[in-house]
């Protein structure tokens, strides 16, 4: 939290500092008015009590009984003034402050957020992020902004006020002072005691906005499945958790916050007590000395700025613990190991001829068991190598490793050569293209979604690789052509259309290296004829690696790759493998429209047993 803090309110502090200050000055020239109710009270009617005025020399306050009264009047109102206008500089000042603090955090954590490996995002529910990006950022400032100010302000009040009971009647002041330790201890444990419960909360409202981002993405899932009643099932769930959370949060608070009040009000009545006594007959007890009707007044007054702030204390340690188990949150977020990242000499390559070599290459996402062993291939620039096989083979995973989207176990991986561990990620993944199995589109328009990644691109240029991706003739029958919105995630489109459009994306990137993750599974056979043209001049004269479930559109590759496993069983030219006679050949006439085989079927049956 202090990290964060000194972080982040270094760039700002001369506003921070602006804010404590007129808070804190605002808070003593709020002190005076009563200090110079008691003192005009005992001075104006009482004619051997002189006017003084702590540390203000006698020559320059008033002598006559008139002057007294308007000097005092003039004294409150210049108080009120200064006040207020210390208050409207010191809210200003904090909330200008605590609103800039948030802005370069929350785009902190967001960039630290997008540097971490894909495996953090496999594992974290988007919820959680989401409530860190938003709740857990907003509760600092919120802390930052109100919260800093409330306690120095409580601080240099209750010196403040100390100090001149003190001056006026140190006896009477030990009396007030006495609940102020009572105060601290049930503060401290009230701390301790909810801080646990704090750090339950924020992580029950990340499940909370996981579950219902969750059930907004699948909505069509829900509605198809009918499963609306199980749904609400969860979130009630869910929600009655984040309630328990929360009311166990709000519980400690309501026993905490009156009980504060009580203690702060029983110095105020202690004091009364003693005071209108002392008062009355003379001073009581153990007391001695003399005091007066004007010194009482102001003591009252005092009491009562000084117990108002003391029973705010409540608040102020509430909101800190909220504000910190916010920023550890926040901390955990931004300062969690990467794995993949630049090394300080990593190799930077504008351009990159394409020779993709992969050195016996093997990867788990958990230790227990490889998703891809002992891959071994190399392609030279402009070849195309094509991965085929079951389903859950490895085969996109394998792809992923090139792009560094998750770190070999062993092996390497090299582009040119250099072990894309050694390239820097820029000169990595700006010469390799990927068109995944699952496009997603970002909420924009069709011609935005084709240019993303190569932002300087003209419309001709978007165009021209839209046309060659095949998809110029669709995007041109759209009610707003290029200019359509496409839905959050691409949603108006079909499986299809989306398809083409990353093709185009890909085309528009004009890498030396593209991964195409069964870019054109979702297409029918007339597309995907037609694609295969573009894709064939797109592929051309650059390294390609293709996954795909259809051998058709793979059987010209260089080099053909059959996974099963994890591994790769047969490798070679579609002739070769014809030759051979294995998996391949298999697959190969299953879907030229051979029947299948008695042999195949019970393979594939003893497979899925295997669970592989
Ligand atoms: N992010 C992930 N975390 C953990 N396991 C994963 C992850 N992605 C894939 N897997 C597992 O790794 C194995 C290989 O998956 P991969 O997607 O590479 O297969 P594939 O051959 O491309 O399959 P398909 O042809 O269905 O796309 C599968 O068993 C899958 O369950």
């Amino acid at each position: 939290m202090r990290d964060l803090f000194v972080r982040y309110a270094r760039a700002d502090w001369p506003l921070f500092v602006l804010g404590v200050v007129t808070s804190v000055l605002g808070r003593f020239v709020s002190l005076a008015p009563p200090l110079v109710l008691g003192v005009a009270i005992d001075a104006t009617f009482n004619d051997d009590v002189p006017y003084t005025l702590p540390y203000v020399p006698s020559e320059w306050l008033p002598t006559t009984q008139t002057e007294e009264v308007v000097f005092s009047v003039g004294l409150v109102v210049a108080a009120l003034v200064g006040s207020v206008l210390f208050t409207w500089t010191n809210g200003a000042a904090l909330s200008l402050f605590s609103n800039r603090v948030q802005h370069y955090i929350r785009v902190d954590s967001y960039e630290a957020m997008q540097r971490l490996d894909m495996a953090f995002f496999d594992d974290k529910q988007t919820g959680q992020v989401l409530a860190i990006l938003n709740d857990d950022v907003r509760n600092l400032r919120m802390f930052l902004g109100s919260t800093v100010s409330s306690a120095l302000q409580l601080v240099a009040t209750v010196l403040g006020i100390a100090f001149i009971l003190f001056t006026l009647n140190w006896q009477l002041a030990l009396v007030t002072l006495v609940f102020v330790p009572l105060l601290a201890v049930f503060t401290y444990w009230f701390m301790r005691t909810i801080r646990p419960r704090y750090r339950a909360l924020r992580a029950s409202i990340g499940d909370l906005n996981t579950r219902l981002e969750n059930n907004l993405d699948g909505m069509e899932v829900i509605k198809t499945a009918h499963t609306e009643t199980h749904e609400t099932d969860r979130i009630r769930e869910t929600s009655w958790e984040y309630y328990l959370r929360t009311w166990a949060v709000a519980k400690l608070e309501y026993l905490y916050q009156p009980s504060m009040d009580l203690l702060a009000g029983l110095a105020f009545a202690v004091t009364f007590l003693l005071g209108g006594l002392w008062l009355v007959g003379g001073a009581p007890g153990p007391f001695t000395g003399t005091l007066l009707v004007g010194e009482f007044v102001t003591f009252l007054f005092m009491t009562q700025r000084f117990v108002d702030p003391l029973s705010g204390v409540g608040r102020i340690v509430n909101s800190y613990e909220n504000a910190r188990a916010s920023g550890e949150r926040i901390v955990g977020l931004v300062s969690r190991p990467v794995e993949v990242r630049d090394r300080e000499d990593s190799v930077v390559r504008e351009t990159v001829e394409g020779h993709v070599e992969y050195d016996d290459v093997t990867f788990s996402y958990r230790s227990d068991r490889p998703v891809v062993r002992n891959l071994s291939f190399a392609a030279d620039a402009g070849d195309t190598i094509a991965f085929v096989g079951p389903t859950g083979a490895g085969k996109s995973t394998a792809a992923k490793l090139l792009l560094r989207l998750y770190e070999v176990d062993s092996g390497t991986i090299r582009v040119d050569g250099v072990d894309v561990r050694a390239l820097a990620l820029d000169s990595l993944r700006s010469n390799v293209g990927y068109v995944s199995q699952d496009v997603f589109l970002f909420d924009g328009s069709v011609a935005e979604n084709v240019r993303y990644g190569s932002f300087d691109a003209t419309d001709e240029e978007v165009e021209a690789a839209a046309r060659l991706a095949e998809a110029h003739a669709f995007v041109e029958n759209l009610p707003e052509g290029y200019e359509t919105r496409v839905g959050e995630r691409g949603v108006k489109l079909s499986g299809g259309q989306r398809q083409r459009i990353a093709i185009a994306r890909a085309m528009l990137q004009n890498p030396a290296i593209l991964v195409l993750d069964e870019a054109t599974s979702s297409v029918d056979t007339e597309t995907e004829l037609l694609i295969q043209r573009g894709l064939a001049r797109l592929t051309a004269d650059r390294t390609t690696l293709v996954i795909a479930h259809r051998l058709s559109t793979v059987k010209d590759a260089d080099l053909i790759l059959v996974v099963d496993d994890g591994e790769v069983v047969e490798r070679g030219t579609h002739d070769e493998l014809l030759d051979h006679g294995g998996l391949y050949a298999t697959l190969w006439n299953v879907q030229a429209g051979a029947e299948a085989t008695e042999e195949f079927i019970a393979e594939v049956v003893a497979r899925a047993d295997r669970g592989t």
